[in-house]
Formats: structure tokens, sequence, C-alpha cells
């Protein structure tokens, strides 16, 4: 059956209502009404540099003889199938479809080209078993190759996370302590270079307090919003360890060599506010209103268009990638020893035997 004239014009109230259909789809609406509405395109062609009408007349002129009433016909016919499938995308999509399953220790969603990593031990204040680590690992490797065009790490519960799981230490294999420590610092080095090359838009929303190795990476995020409940910990000489996640070189090119001499070796935990005039984080958020505030921002960033974001990312990153890859070997070098180390052991023994905290 022909589409009437009636059709035709309540397709064109209901193209009114539809959601952006994209440019692709919106020329063809343009050249199928251009044809129905005044037959072959007979209009001089635009200049080269004139994009938009050039765009559209070659749309229209692609129809070439194309009957007024078959165009009619096919733009009622593209209107209707339109509609129908922005009927079934508006609908809410279930919790499974969102939800990326196989993780353990973590959940990842992708939604509003957003993907978010949330940790997700708040039992444990979001402590970063060895599961954690590779589960991060392959998170952040799936969004790199995802259709989000940003990703976005968070904790879940009261903290955003306690650091590494001190119970790391004591799941020792048969072959010693020394073979811990290597194949350790090998997480460890792969776990920082997922960050340093991570090629989207990185935010961490940090929703409580964050200690150690969840602090130090932040210097490889490229935005770090914060609650004004967090506060920011790297207590290393404490545990008799050192820095890791780059943070020897990004800390005191961030905050300046005195400031992060006191963070690094003296363990001073900042509140976000320091944090935040220190330059390791972006911007607080009272807490009371840290969620809303902070992903109605994310929502609004995710709609720009990805490529551009990506290419600023890797302009402004790129050339301190290798020095970055390098200064990660070494720190990851110097954590193997010292977690032989006497003063390490120790630490880590008062913490799981209840006698300390940090
Ligand atoms: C041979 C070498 C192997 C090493 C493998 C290493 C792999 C890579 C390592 C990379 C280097 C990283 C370094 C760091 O991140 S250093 C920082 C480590 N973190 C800490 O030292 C924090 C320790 N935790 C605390 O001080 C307190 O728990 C905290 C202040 C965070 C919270 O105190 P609060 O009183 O509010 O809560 P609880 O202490 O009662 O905590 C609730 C339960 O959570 C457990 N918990 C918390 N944090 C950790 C943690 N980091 N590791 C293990 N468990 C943690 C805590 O024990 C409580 O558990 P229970 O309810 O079962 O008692």
């Amino acid at each position: 059956m022909r589409a009437s004239q009636k059709d035709f014009e309540s397709a064109l109230s209901q193209v009114k209502l539809l959601k952006d259909p994209g440019n692709e789809v919106k020329l063809k609406l343009y050249a199928l009404y251009k044809q129905a509405t005044e037959g072959p395109c007979n209009t001089p062609k635009p200049g080269v540099f004139d994009l938009i009408n050039k765009a559209k007349w070659d749309a229209w002129n692609a129809l070439g003889s194309l009957p007024k009433e078959t165009a009619r016909q096919n733009y009622v016919d593209l209107v209707s199938g339109l509609s129908s499938s922005s009927d079934s995308s508006s609908q809410v999509k279930p919790e499974a479809d969102r939800k990326q399953r196989g993780y353990e220790t973590l959940v990842v969603t992708s939604e509003d080209s957003i993907t978010k990593i949330m940790m997700n031990r708040p039992a444990k204040k979001n402590a970063i078993t060895t599961q954690m680590y590779n589960e991060i690992m392959l998170a952040l490797k799936a969004a790199s190759k995802d259709d989000s065009a940003i990703t976005v790490l968070t904790g879940n519960g009261d903290y955003y996370s306690s650091g590494n799981d001190l119970s790391n230490f004591t799941d020792i294999p048969p072959e010693g302590i020394e073979e811990k420590a290597k194949s350790s610092a090998i997480l460890l080095r792969d776990f920082v270079d997922c960050f340093i090359d991570f090629p989207k838009p990185l935010i961490a929303a940090v929703n409580g307090p964050a200690v150690g190795i969840s602090v130090t990476i932040l210097g490889l995020f490229d935005t770090v919003y914060a609650s004004s409940r967090a506060t920011f910990h790297t207590p290393f000489s404490h545990l008799g360890q050192s820095p890791e996640g780059c943070s020897s070189y990004t800390f005191p090119k961030i905050m300046g060599p005195a400031k992060a001499a006191e963070m690094l070796i003296f363990g001073k935990k900042l509140t976000a506010a320091e944090a935040c005039a220190q330059g390791l984080v972006s911007e607080v958020f009272p807490d009371s209103t840290f969620q809303k505030e902070v992903w109605t921002r994310l929502k609004a960033y995710s709609k720009l268009p990805p490529n551009a974001m990506r290419i600023s990312k890797q302009v402004i990153r790129n050339r301190e990638k290798e020095k970055l890859h390098a200064i990660n070997a070494e720190e990851s070098r110097v954590l193997q020893e010292r977690w032989l180390s006497d003063e390490c052991t120790n630490a880590v023994m008062n913490f799981l035997t209840r006698k300390a905290k940090l």
C-alpha cells in the first residue's frame, strides 16, 4: 500500500520526537523529504568548503529520478523503523546486561559511554588482593577496547581503598618468600603499566579514604575527584616499604619535592582539600552530594567526541610514557628487596596481629 499524504505528514511530526538518529540517517531523511516534496535535485552544487550543504546536496542528488511517491513511501518506512528501534532502546536495560560478569572483587558496569570499575570489598576497606590486582588489569584492558568514551575507578562503601591487602604477605608459596617477592614485583609492575598505557581518559572518583598504592597511582589518572571525606595517605616508611605507582616521579612533579617527601617518606596524611591545593586532586565535592555531582559531570564529559579526547590524552601523556615505564620498573625492583627486609616483615606482622593500624 502506498503512503498517503496524511501518513507522510504524520511521519514528519513523528520525526521531531525521535532521539537524534545520527548524521547518516538525518541525511537520508533530508534527501527523501526533498525528493518527496520537490522531486529530483536540480539546484547548483554547493562549494567544497560548504561541507554541510554539500553533504545534503550529495544525499539528495544520489536519489536521481526516484519518483516522489516512492520517496514519500521510503520516508514513512524509515521513520517507522526508527520509531520502533528508539522505543526498544529507550527501555531501561536489565541490570544483568549492564553488569559485566566474571569479576569477584569488582563491579564493572558500562552505561552512558562510561565504564565504571568499582572495587568491591567494602568489609575490608577495598584492600587490594592479588586477585583484585589481576581483575583491575583485566577490566582496564577490556575498557580500553570497549565503546565507552571514559573510564572511572571508584570504591564501594566508606573507603576508596586501603591499598595493598597486607594478607598478600601471608600467602607464601612452597618455593619461598624470595619467589613470592619476585612474582609480586612482576604483578606490581604489570599493574602500574596498565595505568601508564591506558588510552582513554581515566578518572578516579575517590569516595572515601585512600591508602598506599590506591593513592600513588592517582598521579597516572587524568582527573581525580574526591569526596570531602577522602584522605590521602602513603605510609611506606611505617611499613618498611618504598614508593610505587611512579609516585617517586609524579608526586614531586605534581606537588613539588618538599610536599612529596612529607607524603612519601614521612607518611603525612592529606585531607581532600590539602590534596586539591597540592594538585593531586582536581576537585573536591561535599560528601553528601559527591555521587550526584560527580556522575552528572562525568555524563556530560562522556558525550564529548571520544577520538578527540583520546588524542588529547596522547598528546599530553605520550612523551612521558617511556620514562614512566622505566620508573615503574625501578620502583618495583627496589620494593622486591624491601619486602624481604626485617622492617617490612615486622610492620606487616604488627598489622596482621592487630598490633598496629596506620
Ligand atoms: C612477599 C611480598 C608480597 C607482597 C605483595 C604485594 C603486591 C603489590 C604491592 C604494591 C605495594 C603497595 C603498597 C601499599 O598499598 S602500602 C598500604 C597498605 N595498607 C595499609 O597499610 C592499611 C592497613 N589498614 C589499616 O591501617 C586500617 O585497616 C584502616 C586505617 C585502613 C582502616 O581502619 P578501621 O579501624 O576503620 O577498619 P579496620 O582496620 O577494622 O578494617 C576493616 C577490615 O578490613 C581489613 N583491612 C583493612 N585494610 C586492610 C589492608 N590493607 N590489608 C588487609 N586487611 C585490611 C581489616 O583487617 C579489617 O578486617 P577484619 O574485619 O577481618 O578484622
